[in-house]
């Protein structure tokens, strides 16, 4: 197994996303700058890093991602059978295991996903809900404080982006953080995943095709490359660049909900996972990701002061929820119709 001391580096030679990198250090203190920088880059790339470093916060986020990036090791070691045994089921449950091939194909040539999941609940964590079978070596009592601690941090982060955005838009603080309760029930969930190592001359799989994310805030730990996002320069519009892994740092990007309630004010980016880039393409990659997502029962439209924009804020390509007439859409729904969608 590849430890995160010994990875091959991340090559010097392929484009990369010229993303913001900005501190959570400064965000904590209500750095102007570094609060506008927020703003700047979810209207922009839609994707920015935050480092970690000089916070107790960013400390314990950077070791408990670690710590479940050894722990992803032995999850996906297990055979199939043993894996499956705990499936997420569309339409039903998020949580559980996602096996490869099972995403939505976006990739022009249809080329089906090669990575596999594992969605661990914030509500089982924290015993909002009854919990579901996970491998023991998530449910062991260590791991599973671990995902406590990690769930909390990663959603106060969520928190923390969430009021400086509303407070750069002049928006009341608490506009978009009374939608993302962290004690009641939601989609919030820890994902770890895991993508084979690069077959030599196979085309015929993709990371995981290009697609936004659903829910409010993403947090994601990564130590290889293989993220891509769309670039914005002019000589390369739309263009598929790297987001280079910067170790102490996380990279954040906004989900879908964003849009809905901000009306397309702020922006979710379309990004996409291909095989890590050089000798990174040798080993297994592994992610750590959080997903903030609006509480079951927050309502999916425009929060009262964008609503005067009267756009549409339209998410995920041709997605349009269905809603039963005379009722309102919330957040619960809202998510199971797009896992549905998008098969994850
Ligand atoms: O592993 C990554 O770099 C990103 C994963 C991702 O985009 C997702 O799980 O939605
Ligand atoms: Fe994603």
């Amino acid at each position: 197994m590849s430890s995160l001391q010994d990875l091959p580096p991340f090559p010097s030679d392929v484009p990369t996303a010229p993303i913001a990198r900005i501190a959570l250090y400064s965000l904590l203190a209500s750095e102007p700058s570094a609060c506008a920088s927020v703003l700047e880059a979810c209207r922009t790339h839609g994707f920015f890093y935050l480092d970690m470093a000089s916070t107790p916060l960013g400390s314990s986020l950077l070791s408990a991602s670690a710590r479940l990036h050894e722990i992803s090791h032995q999850v996906f070691d297990h055979d199939l059978d043993y894996k499956t045994a705990h499936d997420l089921i569309k339409g039903v449950s998020l949580f559980g295991y996602k096996r490869a091939g099972t995403v939505k194909t976006t990739d022009p040539t249809l080329r089906p996903d090669s990575t596999e999941f594992f969605n661990i609940a914030k509500d089982h964590v924290h015993a909002i809900k009854p919990s579901l079978s996970y491998p023991s070596e998530i449910t062991a009592p260590e791991t599973w404080s671990l995902l406590h601690a990690f769930t909390r941090d990663a959603h106060a982060v969520g928190m923390l982006i969430l009021r400086m955005l509303a407070t750069q838009l002049d928006v009341a603080p608490t506009a978009f953080t009374a939608k993302n309760d962290l004690n009641q029930p939601s989609g919030d969930h820890v994902r770890l995943t895991h993508q084979p190592a690069r077959v030599p001359d196979a085309t015929n799989a993709i990371g995981l095709p290009s697609h936004t994310d659903f829910g409010s805030v993403t947090l994601l730990f990564n130590w290889l490359g293989g993220l891509q996002i769309q670039s914005h320069d002019p000589a390369h519009l739309d263009e598929w660049a790297y987001v280079r892994p910067l170790a102490g740092h996380a990279v954040i990007n906004l989900g879908d909900a964003m849009v809905t309630f901000t009306n397309g004010v702020l922006k979710s980016a379309k990004h996409r996972v291909v095989d890590a880039p050089g000798e990174q393409g040798r080993v297994g990659r592994y992610s750590v990701v959080y997903f903030v997502r609006p509480h079951d029962e927050a309502v999916m439209e425009a929060c009262e002061e964008f609503k005067h924009l009267g756009g549409k804020g339209r998410v995920a390509g041709k997605f349009e929820p269905r809603v039963e007439r005379g009722e309102v859409l919330r957040a619960g729904e809202w998510m199971r119709q797009r896992a549905v969608q998008l098969g994850s």
